[in-house]
């Protein structure tokens, strides 16, 4: 029997007034994956994550969480979902520690609250109120908050934003091992790199409707537009070698000495381009191919203006 998705969105309508964020959007999140949400600034995301926490109310379209309806099942689905805002959501003027151990004792199974104080680097901060924090420990300690109870579906909207390199890294150690522990997490980032590490799928958002989705290897493969450089003696007759190649590859001498072949990069062209540096006495130093980054794909999918 086929399990149900954790996270099963249909045709997601969320409109603000005349403005509408949301705009026919799927997204379907296995049980036990990591899947990372991508955007531009005001794509949807955090309109998105927080329709399926139960915090809005859909326009149209369906949301099921664990099989639930995250607004009129939100007390049975409560307990069982791990929530990290991109702020708020902690009461301000409470102690750190004194908050994690009660957020702890309201669930059935907990995190050892000790255990993630220290994994967490919030030692130090155990009496501090939520205000006086700093914003990475705020940060911090609402990850540490929305995992504490153990959940088995966890939506972390940007975990690792204004965060330190050592915090980080301590964040994905924490999602890494939450998913081998068979939970399943949904979490929106603005770093590529933090998808790439962590998302066994990844859904590209913009202007409110999915526009890629895949794994991250999938996703850089696609197009196979890839580059292949290589270092040789400078001035290499390039017009002979585009001969000997597909007609959509490019090739450029970057700097003296210093080549770049632009096209479908795969075992025959490699063969084709070192083939012709045998026949011309080229020793082609450095050869080197280079795969799309998620960064590459996702500017190439969503542009370069900046949005507001
Ligand atoms: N409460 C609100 N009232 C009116 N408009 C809103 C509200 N919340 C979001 N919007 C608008 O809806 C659109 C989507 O916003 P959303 O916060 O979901 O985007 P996002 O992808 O999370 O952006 P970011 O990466 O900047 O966090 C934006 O145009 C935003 O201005």
């Amino acid at each position: 029997m086929q399990r149900q998705p954790a996270v099963e969105v249909v045709g997601l309508v969320k409109r603000y007034g005349a403005k509408t964020a949301v705009d026919r959007l799927d997204l379907t999140v296995g049980e036990g994956t990591v899947t990372a949400v991508l955007g531009p600034n005001g794509a949807g995301k955090t309109t998105t994550v927080e329709t399926c926490e139960g915090y809005r109310r859909p326009d149209g379209g369906s949301v099921r969480i664990l099989g639930l309806d995250p607004v009129a099942d939100n007390a049975a689905l409560r307990p069982r979902i791990g929530v990290m805002l991109q702020s708020g959501g902690v009461y301000p003027g409470a102690r750190a520690e004194e908050m994690l151990r009660h957020t702890a004792r309201l669930h059935a199974q907990p995190v050892d609250v000790d255990l993630l104080i220290e994994r967490l680097g919030l030692e130090s901060c155990g009496r501090t109120t939520y205000r006086r924090l700093s914003g990475g420990q705020q940060q911090r300690l609402a990850l540490a908050m929305a995992v504490v109870g153990r959940p088995e579906l966890l939506f972390l909207d940007e975990p690792t934003a204004g965060l330190d390199p050592q915090a980080r890294h301590a964040t994905w150690d924490l999602v890494r091992e939450l998913r081998s522990d068979g939970a399943t997490i949904v979490l929106t980032t603005h770093f590529m790199d933090e998808a790439e590490e962590l998302a066994d799928d990844v859904s590209v958002i913009d202007r409110g409707r999915v526009i890629a989705r895949g794994t991250p290897e999938e996703l850089c493969r696609g197009g196979a537009e890839n580059t292949l450089r290589f270092s040789g003696r400078p001035g290499l007759d390039l017009a002979s070698l585009l001969k000997a190649l597909p007609a959509d590859t490019a090739a450029a001498e970057i700097t003296p000495g210093s080549y770049r072949i632009e096209g479908k990069v795969n075992p025959q062209l490699l063969a084709t381009v070192t083939s012709w540096c045998a026949q011309h006495g080229v020793m082609p130093d450095r050869l080197a191919v280079e795969r799309r980054t998620l960064e590459d794909v996702f500017l190439e999918l969503t542009g370069r203006e900046l949005r507001g």
